[in-house]
Parts: C-alpha cells; structure tokens; sequence
C-alpha cells in the first residue's frame, strides 16, 4: 500500500531571514542558508490492512515523512509509492476557510477529498455529531475555539473513507472523551482493514494499536519491529541520554552551589518557597546520592524499581540533641508525593562525627514523571540543622499511562447478570 525507498530530504534553514527586498537581494547573492537533511535514506513497506508506528524524539523527521506520504512534500532523492485515497491527520483545518459555517467547510473539505455532493450529504449528520458540533454548525468557524476547530477537521478526515489513513499527534487533539473517541474511531479503521500510519508520543497507545513500529533518530531509520521491542530500545535509549543530561545538570547545580548552610530567621514556608537550604549546622549534610538497586548513581527509575537517597552528613562543635533525618518527595509543580522521617517511622538513631543515611524505598510505585527531593535533619522539636529543598532530582518512565502520583496496586473484577 506504501512503499518508500531510499528516501532524502532537506530542508534550507535561513540563518538570518531576509525582510526587504534590499536584503533578499544581497542574501540571495551570499546564500545564508544551510542546507539541513531532515530525512536520509528511509526506506519502509507497509502492507495492506497494517498500522504502523512512527516513534522518534522531537525533530527526528517523523511529520516530514507523513507529509511526503500525502504529497504536500516532495523528497528529494528516493522513492514513494501510495495506493489508494489517503487521508490526513495532520495540520487539521488547514484547508478551512474562516468566514464559511462549519456546515459550508465540511462540503468544501470533503469535497478536496474526492467525495460527490450526495456522498458528502449521507455522511453529513454523521460528521457533525462525531465533531459534537450540532447547535454551532452553522456559524462560522472563526467562532469557533480551537478544540472545536479541530474536532471538526478530524470528523472530516475520518469520514472520508479512505484507504489509507495517517495521523500525527492526534492526542494532542481536545479532551480526554474526545481523544478516546478518537482511538476507537482507530480501531474501527483497523478492523475494517485500512492502512494506518500513526505518529504518537504516547507509547502506551503505540504498543497498544500499532502491529509494527519504526524508529526514526536523527534523520536515520534506527530500527523497525515489534512495538514492544523497539520502544524498549527506544525507552533504554531515552534513559541513557537523559541520564545524561541530569547528570550534567547536577555538576552544573553544584558548580554553582555554595555548600555553606545558610543560618537564618525566616521561617520555613518562606524559605521553602525560594528553594533554600538552611538550619543552624549543627548537623551538615555533606552529600546527597540517590542510587539504583546496583548501587549505581542513577537519575532515571522505572515504577518497581527500588530507590535509595543517601546521606553524608558530618556535626560541627554545635550541640546536636535528639536528631532527626528526613526525606520529602515532591513532583515538580510542588506537590507533596510522600516524605517522612527517622522520628515518624519510630527509627532508633545514633549520629557520630561523620557517617551516613540511607534511606530505601523497595518499589518506587510513583507513576510517571520527573521528581525532587527535599533533606533535612533537624531536632526532634523541628528546629533544623540542615534543610536542603530541591537537594535532588529524579524521573520515573514507564510505558503505562496512568495519572496522578502513585500506583495504587488494584485488581478490576467484572459481574455478568444480577440486579439493574
Ligand atoms: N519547513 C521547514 N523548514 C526548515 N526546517 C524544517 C521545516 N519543517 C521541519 N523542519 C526541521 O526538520 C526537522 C524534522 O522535523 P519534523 O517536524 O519532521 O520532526 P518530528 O520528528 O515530526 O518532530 P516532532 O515530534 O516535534 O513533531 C526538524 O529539525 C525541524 O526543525
């Protein structure tokens, strides 16, 4: 139904854009261009009747090639073969004009897609009751707000009956009913037998829908398969480059961090607020590590995977009564996920000149996301010796989507019959 063979394309990135026509001029003489090769040498065959997955970071080249597959682009070296009527997920709308109703933009939309008048009046009720549009359908579409606008051009884009249908990001597309809508709206397809091909950073949804995935780095074909496989390599891959880039982040932090405890008299709230550390150094933590169950430094955790923070700490000549060490898990908008301390959990302990905390928790269950971690240790009254917020960052990945903070383990059980 597909077939893409050695595929290349560039695209010119203008480093200084020419505004008048003096400077177009001149420009064009010095060429300030570079010439960037977005995609190089893909080549891919999809069968009738298959969906597949494009997945890829951020500017891998993944849209280029779905836009080549509906023609609005064109490649520059290589070979693309479509057969059969393809409809598009991408740029929505694009083709609508604002001043016309919606009712008007789903005869003119569609029509580009090939359909009769007749066909498009049969499908008509149908296009605006899945876009639930009914009561605003005859105004025009620059009333409309965004997600309206959109739920419109897919309605239309689906009930075109193609025979190949791509899409790109559609998530992004309204709320959560009408994205769920959207993906049965995509098993319908697949059980009807179309040729689906689908750009998603949802890997749930990928794993779930997709019969077989391409991986697309860097402008280059990295591997194509099974989508369990190839989003493991590509999640192992994230993690390492991720990794990373946290790990440069810390050097950086504590390149610029002073590791003088601030002695101060605001009170907590305030100073938690501007992200502080403070007490009155009795007790000074020295060093933070958070590590994986092989005792590696890590930064990246899977959901079961078992965590552990710990703590370097030294006293100076101040008194240290009744000590208490503690740790604080917060997402990054600041909700508190968990924190507790050696008094709370009832823990016997005995500080020396200089030793260490740790503090383990065997099976993460936090659901997916980036988090930080306060420290302290503090008088059993609170007073503190050393208050360390955002003292370290971790992320969770995982290929579920669930919502919320943590993974409650659950069961679902189902009942056929019985009262109504
Ligand atoms: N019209 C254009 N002119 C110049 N460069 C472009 C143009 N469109 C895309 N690019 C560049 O081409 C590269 C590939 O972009 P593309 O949109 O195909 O990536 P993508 O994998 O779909 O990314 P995303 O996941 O963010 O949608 C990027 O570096 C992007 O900046």
């Amino acid at each position: 139904m597909i077939e893409v063979k050695d595929v290349w394309k560039k695209y010119k990135i203008y480093q200084d854009k020419p505004v008048s026509f003096k400077e177009r001029f001149l420009y064009k003489r010095k060429g300030v261009f570079q010439e960037k090769w977005v995609l190089q040498g893909i080549s891919l065959s999809i069968e009738k009747g298959k969906m597949i997955g494009l997945i890829g970071r951020n500017g891998s080249g993944k849209s280029t090639l779905l836009k080549m597959m509906t023609k609005i682009l064109q490649p520059d070296k290589g070979e693309l073969k479509i057969i059969g009527r393809v409809s598009s997920l991408l740029e929505l709308g694009a083709g609508f004009h604002m001043d016309f109703t919606g009712r008007e933009n789903i005869f003119m939309n569609a029509s580009l897609f090939g359909l009769s008048r007749k066909e498009i009046n049969s499908k008509l009720q149908e296009i605006i009751r899945f876009a639930e549009l009914d009561t605003f359908i005859d105004n025009p579409v620059r009333t409309y707000s965004s997600g309206m606008f959109m739920r419109l051009a897919f309605s239309i884009a689906i009930h075109v009956e193609p025979d190949i249908l791509l899409i790109d990001e559609i998530l992004a597309v309204g709320d959560n009913a009408f994205q769920k809508k959207c993906i049965s709206k995509i098993e319908e397809f697949k059980e009807k037998g179309k040729t689906i091909v689908f750009v998603s950073h949802d890997n749930g949804i990928m794993e779930r829908l997709c019969d077989e995935l391409y991986w697309i780095h860097e402008s280059k074909l990295v591997k194509k398969g099974k989508p369990e496989e190839v989003i493991r390599d590509y999640l192992d891959f994230l993690s390492g480059s991720e990794e990373q880039r946290l790990k440069n982040e810390v050097m950086q932090q504590e390149n610029q961090q002073t590791s003088q405890i601030e002695v101060t008299e605001q009170n907590e709230e305030v100073n938690k607020k501007e992200n502080k550390r403070w007490g009155n150094g009795a007790v000074e933590i020295t060093n933070i590590a958070i590590r994986n169950p092989d005792n590696e430094n890590k930064f990246i955790f899977t959901r079961e995977q078992r965590l552990e923070v710990e703590l370097t700490y030294k006293t100076t000549n101040l008194k240290v009564e009744r000590p208490v060490f503690g740790v604080g898990i917060f997402k990054m908008d600041g909700t508190n996920c968990y924190g507790t301390n050696t008094y709370i959990d009832k823990v016997e302990l005995e500080i020396s000149e200089h030793g260490k905390v740790r503090y383990c928790i065997e099976s993460l269950n936090l659901v997916q996301g980036d988090y930080y971690v306060d420290v302290a240790c503090h008088h059993e009254d609170g007073t503190p010796y050393d208050y360390i917020t955002k003292a370290a960052n971790f992320s969770v990945h995982s290929k579920e989507n669930d919502q919320g903070i943590a993974f409650l383990p659950h069961k679902w059980f189902f009942e056929k019959g019985g009262e109504s």
